[in-house]
């Protein structure tokens, strides 16, 4: 099987056209391709497919490191776009792609930069999903005797954004886990680390579902942005600083979808026999 080694600002991924070839993973072997030290590597595996929709050219397929089959990932959809365009699978301006969270369009710039439309972010609890008995601008759980307050959001993925002062001193290893997997999430949830610098400016560390701490999250500087919008503390364009690198992110409020901006790179092509 061809595979296609990429990375979003160190955020990375086995990228696999299965519209040319014939690809049937089980969880197992995603968990396999995954591992750093057995397989190739990555923090997502993601598939190339047929579209399902009439207006779609793709099926955008995404599975975390620990196997498990997930939504939404934004960085993933900037290495789709730059996938699909330098195997000239797609050279239109706009490439409109199906996930099972809704539709994406993506763009290459003339700066090389990829330009994704994320959708609409989702408030409702039960749409996120949360355990959470109505939608409130700010919640709050429980973990080891404190508690921990957290704006929920969904890019299409579940998202937590904790406001802190520090990113670097936060505690993201142990209370990302904590909060990764805790009951108020019915499947689990991605938790975010943000640190306001200013009204455009954020520093931003994500704790991934399935995946643990990434040096970038897409989906996670999407949620974190709007979560900052929402309290008031940031402006509509916002500059994503994460330890990988930066992203645009611009969000014009409720009802408006969010609009990414960042570089997607190629590392190398590989094979492998399963
Ligand atoms: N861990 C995420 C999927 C990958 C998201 C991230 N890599 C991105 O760039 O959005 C989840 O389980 O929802």
């Amino acid at each position: 099987m061809r595979f296609t080694k990429m990375h979003g600002l160190g955020n990375d991924f086995i990228v696999i056209d299965a519209v040319s070839q014939q690809v049937d993973l089980n969880a197992g072997q995603v968990r396999f391709l995954a591992d750093r030290h057995f397989g190739v590597g990555c923090d997502q595996l993601l598939l190339v497919e047929k579209p399902i929709s009439a207006n779609a050219d793709f099926k955008y397929r995404i599975f975390n490191s620990d196997g498990g089959e997930v939504s939404q990932c934004g960085n993933g959809a900037r290495c789709f776009a730059r996938f699909v365009r330098d195997k000239q699978l797609c050279d239109k301006e706009e490439i409109v792609v199906d996930t099972d969270a809704g539709q994406l369009v993506l763009g290459i710039g003339q700066d090389g930069m990829v330009r994704v439309n994320m959708g609409v972010p989702r408030h409702d609890p039960a749409q996120i999903p949360l355990n959470a008995p109505s939608q409130l601008p700010i919640y709050h759980v429980v973990v080891d005797g404190e508690s921990i307050a957290f704006v929920a959001v969904s890019m299409g993925n579940p998202h937590a954004v904790l406001i802190v002062d520090d990113v670097e001193q936060a505690p993201v290893a142990s209370l990302g886990r904590r909060l990764e997997s805790h009951e108020v999430f019915p499947q689990r949830a991605n938790i975010g680390f943000m640190q306001v610098v200013d009204r455009s400016r954020i520093k931003l560390r994500v704790y991934e579902r399935g995946a643990a701490e990434t040096l970038a999250c897409g989906s996670g500087a999407c949620a974190a942005v709007v979560a900052g919008i929402e309290q008031g503390l940031l402006d509509s364009k916002v500059n994503v600083c994460l330890p990988g690198g930066a992203l645009q992110i611009d969000w014009s409020g409720r009802g408006f979808p969010v609009l990414m901006t960042g570089p997607a790179v190629t590392v190398f092509e590989g094979w492998i026999r399963l």
